[in-house]
């Protein structure tokens, strides 16, 4: 039995599904149900729930987007730094293999190399380098405090993308803004992450971190090429002059551009399409939200 903590999530749901139609047992624990945030129920519920893996979807992301971070930042602490020393304990305590959903919006720009930083490489968009968002600031603090955790994965997830339309779903999101920043990414279709992160554990991938963006990366002129292409839209799409006219007009908070290095799961055998691939198999798939 695999237990899904946060499985009614944006992120959860997408690996409940993937766990359904492989015929895994699992359970999507939700905190109305059983408060997962206190060690002590954690440690009882997952004594009693014959759980063999856990996975932690659950975090705090705020809505619509991560500047809502900005003012709930205990919550925000709470879900993205302190949980998961919370469940590393107890999982420890159980001996419990384990993985967690981190992000990938813990580094800004391309690494030394220019081809994406790897899982060596130090998070400099951090609490550390004082340069980041609250949000960021505490996932980078959460991987921190996984740092050398026992028999865990580490999954990074970037910008998620997918073929429903969705106030989460990064297609939907261009789509919708008035106005976008041109910025190069690595970023990640969904459900493509979900199904690696359950292969990791039926596949018995070495435990550690990953970078589970698509191969690659792209700018947001290039998503919006192939959007147009597709046929989703025929408006003009505007973009800002500069990120600094991005932070006054749309943002409260910056925001964490990166290119990061796949290649570790790819070796690992993880099936993640390169990125311009996963995109138009999402945007020849496209389901519109209904009007
Ligand atoms: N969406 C994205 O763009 C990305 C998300 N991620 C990470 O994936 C994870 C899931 O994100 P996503 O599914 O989008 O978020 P959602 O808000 O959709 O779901 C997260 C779930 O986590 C639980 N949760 C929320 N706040 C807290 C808290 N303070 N303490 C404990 N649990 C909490 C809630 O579940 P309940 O109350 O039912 O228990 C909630 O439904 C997060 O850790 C996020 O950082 C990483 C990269 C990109
Ligand atoms: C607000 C806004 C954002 N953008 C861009 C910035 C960015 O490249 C992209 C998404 O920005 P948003 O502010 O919507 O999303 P944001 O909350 O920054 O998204 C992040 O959420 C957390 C949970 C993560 O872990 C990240 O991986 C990432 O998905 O859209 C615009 O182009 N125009 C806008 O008006």
């Amino acid at each position: 039995m695999i237990v899904v903590l946060g499985g009614r999530g944006y992120v959860g749901q997408a690996i409940c599904q993937q766990l359904q139609q492989r015929g895994l047992t699992f359970q999507a624990w939700s905190r109305r149900d059983c408060d997962y945030s206190r060690p002590e129920v954690l440690l009882e519920s997952l004594r009693h729930s014959g759980a063999r893996f856990l996975i932690n979807s659950a975090g705090f992301t705020g809505r619509p987007n991560v500047d809502a971070c900005e003012l709930a930042k205990a919550e925000c602490l709470a879900g993205n730094a302190v949980l998961p020393g919370t469940i590393r304990e107890v999982c420890e305590h159980l001996q419990l293999p384990w993985g967690h959903v981190s992000s990938g919006c813990i580094y800004t720009g391309s690494g030394g190399s220019g081809a994406g930083f790897t899982e060596q490489d130090t998070p400099n968009f951090s609490f550390r380098q004082n340069n980041c968002s609250f949000y960021s600031g505490c996932k980078a603090l959460g991987e921190e405090v996984l740092d050398g955790a026992e028999r865990c994965y580490v999954w990074r997830l970037r910008i998620p993308f997918g073929h429903v339309d969705g106030p989460r779903n990064y297609i939907s999101k261009l789509l919708r803004y008035d106005c976008l920043l041109d910025a190069r990414n690595s970023i990640s279709q969904l459900d493509e992450c979900a199904a690696a992160f359950v292969d990791c554990w039926q596949r018995s991938v070495p435990y550690g971190v990953y970078n589970m963006t698509n191969p690659g990366s792209v700018t947001t002129r290039d998503v919006v090429a192939m959007i147009r292409r597709h046929g989703l839209s025929r408006k003009e799409f505007r973009f800002f002059d500069s990120d600094e006219q991005f932070l006054q007009i749309a943002a409260k908070t910056p925001r964490s551009n990166c290119v990061l290095d796949s290649g570790k799961a790819i070796v690992a055998g993880l099936q993640l399409r390169p990125v311009q691939e996963a995109l138009e198999w999402s945007l020849c798939r496209w389901r519109a939200e209904e009007a």
